[in-house]
């Protein structure tokens, strides 16, 4: 079984783990509680590590005396023949012991890289699940690099905990016992310096581990800051290049590397100044004065001194990596926080099952909705509105005034502040998001296309899959199959990261495609770009015309001929309607309307500022 094959019997994508399903069902619980939980599926692992490790320790003790053993049988026999019957079974029993160790080793290091390595995964898989899991405004409110930091580095830093860290705290304990065990056994008297030792050591330990939280937290946390700038810089690598900001992008990111270096010099610099190689200084020369007023007294020899010196001096590895592994366990704990914080944050939790589901038949109603990304500051206010099923709807407005928001609103990207979002007369947040999202699709203004083949990125559409014939009959309504079929290997060719080998208009056709491949009931197209050629125009038309035909559609358009032809046309102006209806409705009755499109009429228009939102076609 390898790492990938971990039993946690859970689906990673359903992966609940203490932070998984649980979300805002239970009381957080604290790190080392959340790591214990996270460990647990791995029990089988750390069990069979524990007895790999023992029988790998014990037989590295036992070797020596049974090498010892097959010496006896050869030499000193008292003057007899040397015992080769003995000699050879003590030899074939050692090669079986040196089998069985090698045995115990491999088991131990493959058993506890499986749940290193596993945890690590474990930790990622959940991080993403939850990632996707999570609403829009979740994302707006952190920095993606970061939040990219918490799923790789942070993890990683789970895997270090347990190997080498784990590892070597488990090796440590059993390095600090033997010797006291051997101590004992000389003279019992003598555990004085050794016991107190280890008393003085726990307490040590604990007082550097509250030194080294602070510092190891502030490393992860610098790394999170130093990722996200770098993910920041190389998405809008265009614009840092053409706007000629190379040079303050690059000191930028190179205080932030400055900052994660000199943390993690700190965390280490904290790691190093640790108090227990002092302290077995201390013990060591305790044990010497101890020992020698017991060999005054006559009750130790000269060789029971020594071994007890050098028992002491055995205590001086296991004393100086503790520090190092604390300083692991440490970084983990620092890394298992950042990532609980994701998994466990029931804030931006967005999925909610269980409620309505039904087939839409596409009424949409707006009852006095208010809405902002930031408190106190609303992006909408007051709107309502209701269209039949099948309507085609155009939102008008400034730039700014809300209208992407309005359309972000009806699969709920973001839930109203006030008044309700309704579909067939249920507000959205009584809907399943899954069924809610499956019947609507909404085209953004800035089209996401994966470094993926163009079958693949059209059938991201449809929850369940699509075939090549649905896929080619959406993309066919979008006035896109033509250019595809044009490409190299057609609905197989794979596009360039984020698409950026197609032209906008391909682009956005492609986006539409997508949006039609799981036939949405509700189709809302975000159209920003103005500046498209002719035939592209046409393509465009044509493609929106064709895909609206059977759906209420929303369209966000500079373009007169497609809000002309609208049903209904809702009009706003910072954040709110201000007219509604037909076109020939709202020509009479709404003065902010007229003002839109007065470049384009013939009566003159009325005094006041000017307005975007309209451009009338070349054709
Ligand atoms: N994700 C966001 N976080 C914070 N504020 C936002 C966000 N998206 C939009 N806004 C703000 O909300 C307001 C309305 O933006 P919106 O994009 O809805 O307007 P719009 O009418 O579609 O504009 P445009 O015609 O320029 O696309 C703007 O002030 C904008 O700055």
């Amino acid at each position: 079984m390898t790492a990938e094959t971990v039993p946690t019997g859970k689906d990673p994508a359903d992966t609940a783990g203490p932070g998984g399903a649980a979300h805002g069902a239970e009381a957080p619980a604290g790190v080392p509680r959340w790591l214990l939980a996270q460990m647990r599926p791995f029990r089988p692992y750390i069990a069979l590590h524990l007895l790999g490790s023992l029988v790998w320790q014990s037989l590295n003790a036992a070797i020596p005396l049974v090498v010892g053993l097959a010496f006896d049988a050869v030499l000193d026999q008292g003057g007899s023949a040397p015992d080769f019957g003995t000699f050879h079974a003590i030899v074939a029993g050692l090669l079986a012991l040196v089998v069985v160790r090698a045995v115990g080793g491999i088991v131990a290091t493959y058993c506890l890289e499986s749940f290193a390595s596993g945890l690590e995964r474990e930790a990622r898989a959940q991080v993403f699940a939850s990632l996707l899991r999570k609403s829009q405004g979740y994302f707006n409110r952190r920095r993606i690099g970061d939040l990219s930091a918490r799923a790789t580095g942070d993890t990683e830093s789970l895997n270090l905990m347990v190997s080498p860290g784990f590892d070597m705290a488990v090796d440590l304990a059993l390095n600090v016992l033997m010797p006291i065990v051997f101590v004992a056994l000389v003279d019992p008297r003598l555990l004085l310096s050794p016991v107190v030792f280890v008393v003085l050591f726990a307490v040590a330990l604990a007082e550097h581990g509250r030194r080294l939280e602070p510092v190891s937290d502030l490393a992860r946390e610098r790394f999170g800051d130093m990722t996200a700038q770098a993910t920041e810089s190389v998405a809008g690598v265009e614009v840092v290049e053409s706007t000629g900001g190379v040079d303050e992008e690059r000191g930028r990111f190179a205080a932030l590397a400055t900052a994660y270096r000199d943390a993690s010099v700190r965390q280490i610099r904290t790691q190093a100044l640790s108090l227990p190689p002092l302290l077995l200084t201390l013990a060591t020369a305790g044990a010497l004065v101890h020992a020698v007023v017991l060999l005054r007294g006559g009750s130790l020899s000269i060789g029971e001194l020594v071994a007890v010196l050098g028992l002491m001096g055995t205590l001086r590895a296991p004393t100086q990596l503790a520090s190092f592994s604390l300083g692991l366990i440490y970084l983990g704990m620092a890394g298992a926080q950042r990532i609980k914080e994701v998994v466990d944050d029931p804030d931006g939790e967005d999925e909610q099952g269980g409620l309505h589901a039904a087939p839409l038949t596409g009424e949409v109603a707006m009852e006095h909705v208010t809405f902002g990304y930031e408190p106190g500051k609303p992006v909408l206010s007051d709107v309502s509105f209701r269209v039949a099923p099948g309507s085609t709807v155009a939102v008008v407005g400034a730039t700014g005034s809300g209208k992407s928001t309005l359309l972000h609103l009806l699969n709920r990207t973001y839930s109203p502040d006030a008044g309700r979002v309704l579909m067939d007369g249920v507000a959205t947040t009584e809907w399943d998001t899954r069924s809610l999202r499956s019947q609507i699709a909404v085209v953004e203004q800035d089209v996401v296309l994966f470094s993926r083949t163009i079958a693949e990125n059209l059938a991201l559409g449809a929850e369940s899959g699509a075939d090549r014939a649905e896929l080619e009959a959406a993309a066919r309504t979008a006035q896109a199959h033509d250019f595809i079929t044009a490409t190299e290997h057609g609905y197989d060719t794979v596009l360039g990261e984020r698409g950026v080998t197609l032209s906008g208009g391909q682009r956005q056709r492609l986006a539409i495609a997508r949006a039609l491949v799981a036939d949405p009931r509700v189709l809302a197209v975000d159209d920003a770009t103005s500046a498209v050629d002719a035939v592209t125009e046409h393509e465009l038309q044509r493609a929106m015309r064709q895909a609206s035909a059977g759906r209420t559609t929303f369209l966000v358009t500079p373009r007169l001929s497609r809000i002309r032809a609208a049903d209904h046309i809702l009009v706003l102006d910072a954040g709110r309607i201000v007219g509604q209806g037909s076109h020939e409705q709202l020509l009479r009755d709404c003065s902010f309307y007229r003002r839109i499109f007065a470049p384009y009429l013939d009566e003159p228009a009325p005094a006041g500022p000017r307005t975007v939102g309209a451009r009338e076609e070349s054709h």
